[in-house]
């Protein structure tokens, strides 16, 4: 393991996060916190997210806010019902016609939420876990750090099997060899691409945002450019369950983290991806096009009065 990474490995990693809420909530010291979940269709989801994080709201969270992201199905219904703000992706920042994809919900969520410190939850979790929060606020409200990243165990549930492990599959077969490959010093992430992670405002407001699947990777590189692998830390989750997409999904992942992790080695990324599918007894070409440009630091864009 790379010297670097594995010195940060030992003082960086919780394995076994022990804070109290009360703990954490001493810690605040007239900081707040904004837990922000990104939603595309996750009606069947979102609400039981929002539930695990509601008890929390009043003391150790300031806000939760579940950014629409273009669903056409009940999100939006079923997060406010289960006591979360619901933002559409066009009511902030509304003079930029919103991209399709993650990355811009959540850059969009700086513009609607004011918490010092921000929590990202996938809207997909399955058993989401109510100790998620704390233990991802607990380096950020006690030690000197910008990120936080989860780790944990994570089940592959394909159609009716779960295999109690194999999740994280492109975190396996691409963002793990990439970031040993290019940049080693990152190597003792555990769950680099994971969804669930906490970060200041400070932080957040002063990069850019990657489009769509590749704004966790471009947030992990940043973060480690901007404040270096002693302004990262990253807390063991337990278990995480979500909706595993399909491989041909996950390639069009692969290939947006890839273009992120090489425009930040300034070379050129990829803005398609040709997959195959096939048809009766033929195999067709079928091609997705993404938007790769990444949205400017919030900084440049929001003037906080
Ligand atoms: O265009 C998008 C794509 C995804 N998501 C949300 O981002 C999270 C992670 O997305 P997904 O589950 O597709 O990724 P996976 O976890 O399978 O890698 C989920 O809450 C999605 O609803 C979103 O808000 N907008
Ligand atoms: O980690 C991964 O390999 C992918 C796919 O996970 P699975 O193979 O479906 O468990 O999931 C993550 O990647 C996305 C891109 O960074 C994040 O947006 C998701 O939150 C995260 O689940």
């Amino acid at each position: 393991m790379n010297p670097a990474a594995a010195a940060w490995f030992a003082a960086r990693t919780w394995q076994n996060p022990q804070w109290t809420v009360q703990e954490l909530v001493a810690a605040k010291a007239g900081r707040t916190v904004s837990v922000v979940l990104p939603a595309l269709d996750e009606e069947q989801t979102v609400g039981d997210v929002v539930r695990t994080v509601r008890p929390l709201l009043g003391t150790l969270v300031d806000e939760i806010v579940v950014m629409d992201s273009g669903s056409t199905d009940r999100t939006a219904a079923v997060a406010a019902g289960a006591g979360a703000r619901v933002v559409r992706r066009e009511d902030v920042v509304p003079d930029l016609e919103p991209l399709p994809g993650k990355g811009e919900v959540l850059w969009r969520s700086l513009a609607a939420t004011s918490g010092d410190l921000v929590v990202f939850l996938d809207a997909d979790l399955v058993e989401p876990d109510p100790a998620f929060v704390p233990a991802l606020l607990g380096p950020l409200l006690t030690e000197d750090v910008h990120l936080v990243k989860g780790f944990y165990r994570r089940p592959l549930r394909l159609e009716t099997e779960d295999y109690g492990t194999g999740g994280g599959r492109v975190t396996e077969l691409l963002a793990r060899p990439l970031l040993n490959a290019v940049r080693p010093e990152l190597s003792g992430l555990v769950q680099p691409l994971g969804g669930e992670y906490a970060a200041t405002r400070e932080f957040l407001e002063s990069v850019p945002f990657a489009a769509g699947y590749a704004v966790e990777i471009a947030l992990l590189l940043d973060a480690h450019s901007m404040h270096g692998l002693d302004g990262i830390a990253q807390v063991n989750l337990g278990v995480r369950k979500h909706r595993n997409r399909n491989l041909l999904q996950l390639g069009v992942m692969a290939s947006q983290i890839l273009g992120a992790v090489l425009r930040r080695c300034d070379l050129e990324g990829p803005t398609e991806l040709t997959q195959f599918v096939q048809v009766g007894g033929e195999w067709i070409p079928d091609t997705a096009r993404f938007a790769v440009a990444d949205r400017p630091a919030m900084r440049s864009v929001v003037r906080r009065s």
